[in-house]
């Protein structure tokens, strides 16, 4: 028996370790054995190692309430962590990838709480929780430690451009179009579009101007200005070619491509120097992996069919 299993099976019951919102040890543990069921997610493994997560809320244009967004990052806390999974494709079921945020669900459940007390900092201590689950769920897709793929067909409004941003790569149909429409309903996105849309496209001026317009940006000028690295005819096409992209590297050693993402998202934010420390440091270890031997000898015997351990 291994030292953790041991210290696990010595300690029970397990005290609760919580992380956050209520994820403790218990389901974290749980969750790595199964792929776990969810309301508004239909999760399915096209190929070995590749998740495929749909939202699926379709009648609703698949509206993210706050059911979706606890979900979201439930779901890619999972893939972060499962070993059978080595990349995930994230679509929308139905005639929209998504229409943002479930107005629906705000009006209806976030503002009768805020409208139960007087005070603007008590108003305001029950906006926190709220904003701090929904970007720890947008984020959840930059912290998985396995690449994210965002597929995206018809209209992706509001929080759906702070969900894909915080994907890896993203892909659409012609049909596509990508809208930061929170200023028309008032409010300063606040779940990672500002942060991270201004660094996806290169152009801080672009990303104002779609900002404060709320403009419709279509399929073939995200492929211009590098939102989208390829633009497919059909949504079929789009999610065939994904899961190809996909399988590909899921082929590849999980040890590499798992370090290349931290050191991306790493570096992204920090200078040339701290990203080069960084990946310093974490490859004084992933270059002692089995996976550097077993790669290497790949390609020095022109062998494609390498395969890796779990990681
Ligand atoms: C802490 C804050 C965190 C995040 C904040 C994010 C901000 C945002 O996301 S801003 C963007 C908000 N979304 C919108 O403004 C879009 C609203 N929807 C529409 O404008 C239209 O539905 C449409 C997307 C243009 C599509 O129009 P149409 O094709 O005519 O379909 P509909 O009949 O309007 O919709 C079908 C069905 O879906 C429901 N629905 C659509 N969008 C939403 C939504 N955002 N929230 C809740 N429900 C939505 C719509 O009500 C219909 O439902 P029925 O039950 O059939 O009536």
């Amino acid at each position: 028996m291994s030292l953790i299993s041991r210290l696990l099976v010595k300690s029970k019951p397990l005290k609760p370790v919580i992380f956050s919102n209520n994820y403790t040890l218990q389901t974290h543990i749980a969750n790595m054995s199964s792929t776990p069921n969810y309301e508004f997610l239909s999760v399915s493994t096209p190929k070995e190692h590749v998740f495929h997560v749909e939202l699926n809320r379709p009648d609703k244009l698949n509206a993210i309430n706050y059911s979706l967004f606890s979900e979201l990052k439930s779901c890619f806390e999972f893939m972060s962590e499962s070993e059978d999974c080595r990349i995930v494709v994230l679509s929308g079921a139905g005639r929209f990838f998504t229409a943002g945020i479930d107005l629906q669900d705000v009006t209806q459940n976030m503002v009768p709480k805020v409208a139960q007390v007087e005070d603007v900092a008590r108003k305001a201590k029950i906006f926190r929780p709220f904003i701090r689950l929904y970007q720890d769920s947008m984020s959840s897709l930059e912290q998985c430690r396995k690449p994210v793929i965002a597929a995206v067909h018809s209209g992706c409004i509001g929080a759906g451009v702070d969900l894909i941003t915080a994907a890896d790569m993203r892909f659409c149909s012609k049909d596509a179009y990508f809208q930061v429409k929170e200023v028309d309903i008032g409010m300063a996105a606040d779940v990672g579009t500002l942060q991270r849309l201004p660094k996806v496209i290169g152009s801080d001026s672009l990303a104002r101007e779609l900002c404060y317009t709320c403009s419709k940006f279509p399929a073939a000028e995200a492929l211009d200005r590098g939102l989208v690295s390829k633009v497919y005819d059909t949504k079929d096409e789009l999610i065939q070619g994904v899961i190809g992209l996909a399988e590909e590297i899921s082929k590849k050693s999980p040890v590499a491509v798992q370090t290349t993402k931290a050191s991306l998202v790493y570096s992204r934010d920090h200078t040339v120097q701290e990203g080069l420390d960084h990946i310093g440091l974490l490859n004084q270890m992933m270059l002692q992996s089995e996976d550097l031997v077993n790669a290497t000898m790949g390609q020095l015997t022109k062998d494609p069919n390498v395969v890796f351990s779990k990681l």
